[in-house]
Formats: C-alpha cells, sequence, structure tokens
C-alpha cells in the first residue's frame, strides 16, 4: 500500500504552495485571495494587465512583503517572510528592473549569488585556511559553470555595468541559480530584449527546467508565455481570473477582454458602480420634478 502511494506521487511533487494569499496596502487590495501551484518540472507563468497585483504577489512569495493573510509553502513547509530565509529554502528570483551591482565583474555576481550556499563563516573567511580555499575554488567553480550555461563564461571578467541589457538579464538569472534553488522566479526576463534575445531567453528557461527547477515567470509577451509554460494564471485587479494551459487561457473571452480593451485596467469596483448607479438615478428623479434644471451649470 504505502509502496503503491510513494510510487504513484514520485513524478510530481508541489514545489510552490500559495494559498488564499491577499496583500493589502492600505485602502488597495493588490492582490485578493490568490491561490497558485507550481508543480516539479513545470513551468508556470502568471500574466495580466499593468497594475494587476502581479509583482506584488511574487513579493509576497519571496518574503519582501508580509502577506496581510494567507500561506506560502516551499515543499509542504510554510515559508518564513524574510527574503535571505526564502532564498536559504530554495526560491531565487529576478526582479523587473535589473538589480545588479554594476561595478563588480559578471563572475563575481554570480559568486554574490553563492553566498547562502557557502558554509565558510566569517573566520574561515578572515584567516583564509585550506577550507576557505577549497570553498572558494569550488564556488568559483560552479560560478564558471553557470556562466557558461547562460552564455557568458567569455565575459566573466566584464564590469556588470558594460555588458548589453539582454545579457544582463542572463547575468540575473546565472546569479539567481548561484544560490541552488527549486523554484526560480522570473520578473519580466525579456522585457527590453529584441525577438532573437526573447527566443534565446526562451530555450534558457526550458534548459533551467530540463536541470529539475521549477518556474513562476511573469511576463508581457505573450508569444513568450504561451511557447514557454505549461499553465497559466491570469490576474486582473488582484484577483485570479482564469488558470489553464495555453490554448484554454489564449481562448478565454474575459482574458481578451481583459487585455484588448484592458477594461478591467481602471474599471470600478462594485462599490463604486452601485454608488455611480444611484447617482444617477437620483439625478434623473430631480431631472423629471424639475424641468429645465440639467441647463443651470
Ligand atoms: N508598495 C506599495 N504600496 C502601495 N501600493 C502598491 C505598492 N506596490 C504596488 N502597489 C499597487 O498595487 C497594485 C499592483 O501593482 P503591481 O506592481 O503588483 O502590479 P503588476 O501586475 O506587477 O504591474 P506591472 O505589470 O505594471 O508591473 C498597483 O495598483 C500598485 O500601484
Amino acid at each position: 500500500m504505502t509502496a503503491m502511494t510513494t510510487t504513484t506521487t514520485a513524478t510530481t511533487t508541489t514545489v510552490l504552495d500559495a494559498s488564499d494569499v491577499t496583500m493589502r496596502f492600505g485602502g488597495l487590495t493588490a492582490v485578493r485571495s490568490v491561490d497558485l501551484t507550481v508543480n516539479s518540472g513545470e513551468i508556470v507563468g502568471l500574466i495580466g494587465p499593468n497594475g494587476a497585483g502581479k509583482t506584488t504577489f511574487f513579493n509576497c512569495l519571496t518574503g519582501l512583503y508580509v502577506p496581510t493573510s494567507g500561506t506560502v509553502k516551499y515543499k509542504g513547509t510554510v515559508l518564513p517572510p524574510k527574503p535571505h530565509l526564502v532564498t536559504q529554502a530554495g526560491i531565487a528570483r529576478t526582479f523587473q528592473n535589473i538589480r545588479l551591482f554594476a561595478n563588480m565583474t559578471v563572475l563575481e555576481n554570480v559568486l554574490v549569488g553563492r553566498h547562502t550556499r557557502t558554509k565558510e563563516g566569517l573566520w574561515s573567511a578572515l584567516l583564509r585556511g585550506p577550507g576557505f580555499h577549497r570553498a572558494e575554488a569550488a564556488s568559483h567553480a560552479r560560478a564558471m559553470e553557470l556562466l557558461e550555461f547562460v552564455g557568458l563564461e567569455k565575459k566573466a571578467e566584464h564590469l556588470a555595468r558594460n555588458l548589453p541589457y539582454g545579457e544582463q538579464r542572463k547575468l540575473e538569472i546565472a546569479r539567481a541559480l548561484a544560490s541552488e534553488p527549486g523554484l526560480l522566479l522570473l520578473d519580466e526576463p525579456t522585457a527590453g530584449m529584441n525577438p532573437q534575445e526573447t527566443r534565446a531567453t526562451e530555450e534558457l528557461v526550458f534548459g533551467i527546467r530540463d536541470k529539475g527547477i521549477a518556474v513562476l515567470v511573469i511576463e508581457h509577451d505573450m508569444r513568450f508565455i504561451f511557447n514557454l509554460c505549461d499553465r497559466v494564471a491570469v490576474l486582473v485587479q488582484g484577483e485570479k481570473l482564469v488558470e489553464g494551459d495555453s490554448a484554454t487561457v489564449q481562448g478565454d473571452e474575459r482574458v481578451v477582454a481583459a487585455y484588448l480593451g484592458e477594461p478591467f485596467e481602471n474599471a470600478p469596483g462594485d462599490e463604486e458602480v452601485a454608488e455611480v448607479e444611484a447617482a444617477e438615478a437620483h439625478a434623473e428623479t430631480t431631472t423629471d420634478a424639475a424641468p429645465g434644471k440639467e441647463n443651470d451649470r
């Protein structure tokens, strides 16, 4: 019995389980009761019009924000809402606006990303004993491996700020991978890229998935999302509108409406609609009672 259960569950495990996540900023609910899971071996997309709450949701997953309510679990354990502990647990991310150390080399940027995985403490680093040198050599080798994986090994000694934009994005990914994550969160990885760079990033993300790292990606480039993702969730005004495979999401009228006319962008909530309707009804009765009043303005 136990053996059978093990066999059937061994193939897929839930890596990320975000449940009923809500994030309020004062009176604004940026994320409302969102559930989302990412399973091992999956690439999941998170899309939605500008201001839909995608980045806020990412920030709730990675400990930058403490959600107003809801829980976030990584491999079955509730995550502490502290970014470095989330990274240590196994979630790495990149940011919408590139956050590299501009005046450090490409290699140094990746080495910085390894700090949560190196055990050598302060004294070891200061005394520079054999343990420190072994750890340093291993970190260096791993960082070079990651640079090769993203295609930047020849630029290891260049300053990060001198890389073209598309390569800076790749370097961010290499640095995130340096923490040896089980889940990688990518926030608009192709922003500012040309179509060729975007296709290359697509291949890179497939390569990351093939290394056994699950991926959750926010992106505005729909072609990229629908080519890449096993599952796509759509956020509109902080709420999950639809979730499904690419074909299901692409064919959903509500998603098309949210994007084409962007009627959801600044659409009023139910309360505001009711208020406006009541005001209109009131105006109509007043106008009926006092004809000509509408010309007073
Ligand atoms: N720190 C904050 N304080 C107050 N409001 C915030 C904060 N961060 C985000 N918001 C608001 O929350 C809403 C969701 O923003 P968010 O950046 O998460 O959307 P998004 O879907 O990532 O948008 P985009 O696609 O433009 O990046 C917006 O109305 C935004 O103004």
